[in-house]
């Protein structure tokens, strides 16, 4: 069975929900790309970004001039040309040659200001997300409340276009503002009729345009959450690999990937035919742009009222407008395709200020559980804790004290909320009521069943969570902890201690618990909460590290199943779906108990 894939529907079921307000380009989404843009041009010191959005605005402007000059050169150029003026037309041919070189020059320039302004509004942007997402454990409460989908890829893939489009919009904008107006005067100079009738025309074909384009807007919320599922999808074998090549799950995988990316296939082909509709309408346009001269100018012209080199200057001026306009029609599916990115990054900042003002405005007692810091010693006063959705209470109404240097054992049948008492403790879990004292954070380690293995050396695994720059330890004391939790050998076998490695996976699941008694050796915390920290390795290595807990005199609460770890104890907390009890332990007999038969006490 397991290489059996499931049937293929055709359809899937997508991780990514957007409710249907956030796809509507309405007030809330003009709120929120302010969430976004304001920080940024709004700030004190933010002298470059305007310093290179103003060399834009010169460079459009003295653009759209020169435009202007080469409209009525190119119809001098022309009448020169009927006249047989070969002193005339030369000079202009070469003015107009210059005009264009310049004009080139110009444009140039204006693009790097344009590149230079998007790269420093990513990093800049990048920076504040990676600071939000961070702060108060916002990324936590993501994974925990899992209402913000791939945070990651919006970080690191939807801000650069973001940028890109909003740096393009204004000086689009500029350059269409500045180049119709000064060719709308020129025309008017030759028909005061044809100036109205462009504007009149332009009107018309943009609002028919966005008319025609507007499906564009829910296609580009259905690609990227196409991409975003089929990304999870690619993710979610490179996370599980191990466990899916055990079970030989590659056909099951393949499929779920296929049909992810067949439906994205499906997005970006819907998009392809909404263009060649919104092209074809383009297209239809242009015609009337190309007859509306024609129409206005040759009368003159027959009439002998203009010369001919004015409807050399009105192709001219048309073909400019023409641009223009072009260039706005392309703004807005480059607009309609990062909308999504609007919404999808601001979720990220608005997510951390819910977080923030969570923390700040918690009325302890009510909802939730009033944790303190400060003191050496743990104190749990009518504690009921409940799941992060609020749904569940686990364990209701304890008390208990534990003072400097004891160590507790946290006992219980699966499920019933022994890690969850640890996250309590940790502050991660804050919904319930009652209240709990723990030391100052910098005073406490915890140490999970699977213990966070960073990017980078053997040296900053140890220091973890503390850089390695600046750090007075030194390579034989480092060396000296390894060897007391019995990895003597490890600097030697993988190159010392400076190599880069994917420690995660080059380290067995042993190896990488005795790491995190490493690192408690070496930050010496005088608090120390373990959440099943020793369930990977053998009854006599555990001995031997539960016996450096207690040789460094450190303050205990520990979450294990194994009947082996009572000893190291003076209490076991038992937890249940109906109650908890606090039992010292007596060893006395030279047998440890059993958990399960740690007997009830009276709260
Ligand atoms: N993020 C979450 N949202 C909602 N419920 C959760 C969440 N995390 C855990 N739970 C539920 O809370 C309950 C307690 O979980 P906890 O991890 O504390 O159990 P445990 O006693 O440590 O179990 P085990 O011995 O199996 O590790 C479980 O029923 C679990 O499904």
């Amino acid at each position: 069975m397991a290489n059996t894939p499931p049937p293929s529907t055709g359809t899937m079921r997508s991780q990514v929900h957007v409710l249907p307000r956030d796809r509507k380009i309405n007030a809330a989404f003009f709120r929120r790309l302010g969430l976004l843009a304001g920080p940024y041009w709004l700030r004190r010191g933010a002298v470059l970004p305007w310093a290179l959005f103003a060399t834009g605005f010169v460079c459009n402007a003295v653009n759209a001039a020169l435009g202007g000059f080469m409209t009525k050169w190119t119809g001098d150029q022309t009448n020169a040309l009927v006249a047989k003026n070969v002193d005339l037309f030369w000079p202009l041919t070469i003015t107009i040659g210059v005009a264009m070189i310049v004009s080139a020059a110009i444009s140039w320039t204006s693009e790097f200001a344009t590149d230079y302004l998007e790269v420093h509004w990513r990093r800049w942007l990048t920076s504040l997300l990676v600071d939000r997402y961070l702060d108060h454990r916002t990324y936590y409460d993501i994974t925990v409340d899992r209402d913000i989908d791939n945070p990651d890829q919006r970080i690191q893939e939807e801000v650069a276009p973001l940028c890109k489009a909003l740096v393009q919009f204004p000086p689009a904008l500029m350059a269409i503002g500045f180049s119709v107006s000064v060719q709308v005067a020129l025309l008017g100079r030759i028909s005061p009729y044809i100036a109205p009738a462009i504007f009149t025309l332009a009107a018309v074909r943009f609002l028919s345009f966005v008319y025609v384009y507007r499906p564009g807007i829910g296609i580009a919320w259905d690609i990227k959450i196409a991409e975003a599922d089929l990304r999870y999808g690619v993710l979610h074998v490179r996370d599980h690999a191990e466990t899916i090549a055990f079970y030989g799950g590659e056909r099951a995988e393949r499929h779920q990937i296929r049909v992810r990316l067949d439906h994205a296939v499906r997005q970006t082909i819907r998009h392809a035919l909404n263009d060649i509709r919104v092209n074809f309408f383009i297209k239809l346009f242009q015609l009337a742009d190309f007859v509306l001269p024609l129409i206005f100018v040759v009368p003159l012209f027959l009439a002998g009222r203009i010369e001919y080199g004015a409807i050399a200057s009105a192709a001219t001026a048309t073909m400019f407008i023409q641009s223009a306009l072009g260039g706005l029609e392309r703004l807005i599916p480059t607009m309609t395709s990062v909308a999504p990115n609007v919404v999808r990054l601001a979720q990220i900042i608005e997510k951390s200020n819910a977080v923030r003002a969570v923390s700040a405005a918690v009325t302890p007692g009510q909802h939730s559980i009033d944790l303190r810091r400060g003191g050496d010693t743990i104190r749990v006063e009518r504690l009921t804790y409940k799941t992060p959705d609020g749904e569940r209470s686990l364990v209701e109404d304890i008390t208990l004290e534990l003072s400097p240097g004891r160590r507790m054992l946290v006992a219980g049948q699966t499920g019933v909320g022994k890690s969850s008492f640890l996250r309590v403790l940790a502050g991660l879990w804050t919904r319930g009521a009652g209240r709990v004292e723990v030391p100052p954070s910098d005073r406490v380690m915890f140490m999970p069943q699977k213990p966070y293995m960073m990017l980078g050396t053997l040296r900053s695994q140890l220091l973890y969570p503390h850089e390695p720059d600046g750090c007075a330890i030194t390579d034989a004391e480092l060396l000296a902890v390894l060897a007391r939790v019995r990895l003597g050998d490890l600097a030697d076998r993988h190159g010392g201690l400076d190599v880069e490695k994917d420690w995660a996976r080059l380290l067995s699941l042993g190896e990488q618990q005795r790491i995190g008694f490493a690192r408690f050796l070496l930050a010496r915390p005088t608090h120390v909460f373990l959440d099943e920290a020793t369930s990977a390795v053998d009854v006599p290595m555990e001995a031997h590290l539960y016996a450096l807990l207690v040789e460094a005199g450190a303050t205990v609460v520990s979450v294990a199943h194994r009947a082996s770890v009572i000893p190291f104890h003076h209490l076991v907390l038992d937890l249940r779906e109906n109650g908890w009890s606090l039992q010292p332990i007596t060893t006395g007999d030279g047998r440890s108990p059993s958990l399960c038969l740690v007997s009830e006490t009276t709260r």
